[in-house]
């Protein structure tokens, strides 16, 4: 990838295409890109394709799709399903048929079988039942690999499929009905510290085990990806270590300075008991994660204070 390649960052304002944009600028790629969603629905075919004829991008971070945490995937399934399956559709179809030179699909941890064995190795895909609250979705993530592996195959196209693990970071969504659990609890700690509240509430039983990895992490392993790996199938992205709900909300409590319980509400689901990537795969190809988990949070948390304050951040 030359510096002046005309590289699509679909999703760029997302909180991965957030941070592959910090992480391409930084490197100097200077012919960037980018469209809002409400410029270029990508479920759109004709501007699909109208945008890749004018534009010609030589190379695609697919990290646009419907995104949202264990009560959005359950409660919107067919908006899940449905807008992946034509964001995913789409934008692989007119790379192949425009020439792109590579492409990076984005999927995620949630295509394995709901009880597969921990920690999930790729050889697991499509190996058991999906996890019920984000089936859809899972749906359309696996539809999406298919699809570049296949264009591989039929056309030889150079597509490839990274798999993250649970994200976090700058650029989140904070909105506590929309949003994944570690923003949610660093969102609800920090407002009950300010209002005094002696306590927190936490979804579920505390017991499901998640992995989490910073979002600039997963910027750095895909320009990895994009530069160095074309192979089929998914490749795991994550830390290669996980923790409990209730370990992860003391955690964000002893971060944010919230001295107050945790009650734990167990008629809100729970989800995957466990979900913990294999990451020697990627690990064998060169590439591991830098960035602790109390770090990131730090950050995370640092990030958040100052764009709330600015009225900037999504809530
Ligand atoms: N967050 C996580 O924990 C994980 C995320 N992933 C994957 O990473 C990728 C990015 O997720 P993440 O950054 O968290 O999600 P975000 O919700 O933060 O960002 C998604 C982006 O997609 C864009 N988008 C959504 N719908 C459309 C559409 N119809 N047309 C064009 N653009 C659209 C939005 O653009 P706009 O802002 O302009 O509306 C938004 O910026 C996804 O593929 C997701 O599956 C994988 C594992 C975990
Ligand atoms: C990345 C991945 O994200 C989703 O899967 P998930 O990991 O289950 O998502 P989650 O982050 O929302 O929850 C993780 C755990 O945390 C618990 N939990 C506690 N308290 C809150 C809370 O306040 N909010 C949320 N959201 N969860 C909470 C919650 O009950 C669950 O046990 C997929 O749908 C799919 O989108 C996907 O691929």
């Amino acid at each position: 990838m030359q510096s002046d390649a005309r590289i699509y960052v679909a999703g760029h304002r997302g909180l991965v295409g957030s941070a592959i944009m910090r992480r391409l600028e930084s490197e100097g790629f200077s012919n960037l890109i980018t469209h809002t969603s409400a410029e270029l629905d990508l479920r759109d075919q004709a501007a699909v394709r109208a945008f890749f004829a004018q534009e010609q991008p030589e190379y695609v971070f697919l990290a646009a799709a419907k995104v949202g945490g264990i009560l959005a995937n359950s409660t919107y399934p067919a908006q899940f399903l449905y807008d992946n399956l034509m964001i995913a559709a789409n934008v692989i179809h007119t790379a192949h048929e425009t020439g792109v030179k590579k492409l990076l699909n984005l999927g995620s941890s949630c295509i394995y079988p709901r009880l597969a064995t921990q920690p999930l190795q790729e050889e697991a895909l499509l190996t058991g039942p999906l996890e019920d609250t984000n089936r859809a979705y899972a749906v359309a993530k696996i539809a999406a690999i298919e699809l570049c592996d296949h264009y591989r195959t039929q056309y030889g196209a150079n597509f490839i499929s990274g798999m993250p693990t649970n994200l976090y970071g700058p650029g989140d969504n904070f909105d506590l009905k929309g949003s994944h659990v570690l923003p949610a609890l660093m969102r609800k700690m920090v407002e009950a510290k300010e209002v005094g509240a002696a306590q927190v509430e936490i979804w579920g039983s505390g017991t499901p085990l998640r992995e989490f990895l910073y979002a600039d992490d997963l910027a750095d392993a895909c320009l990895f990806l994009m530069k160095e790996v074309s192979e089929a199938g998914p490749i795991n992205i994550g830390t290669g270590t996980d923790l409990s709900i209730r370990a992860l909300a003391e955690l964000i409590a002893e971060v944010v300075g919230f001295e107050g319980t945790l009650e734990f509400d167990a008629s809100k689901p729970d989800g995957t008991p466990r979900k913990l990537m294999d990451v020697s795969k990627l690990r064998n190809l060169g590439w591991q994660s830098q960035t602790e988990l109390r770090e990131g949070i730090e950050r995370t948390l640092a990030w958040y204070l100052a764009e709330r304050d600015a009225g900037l951040v999504r809530s």
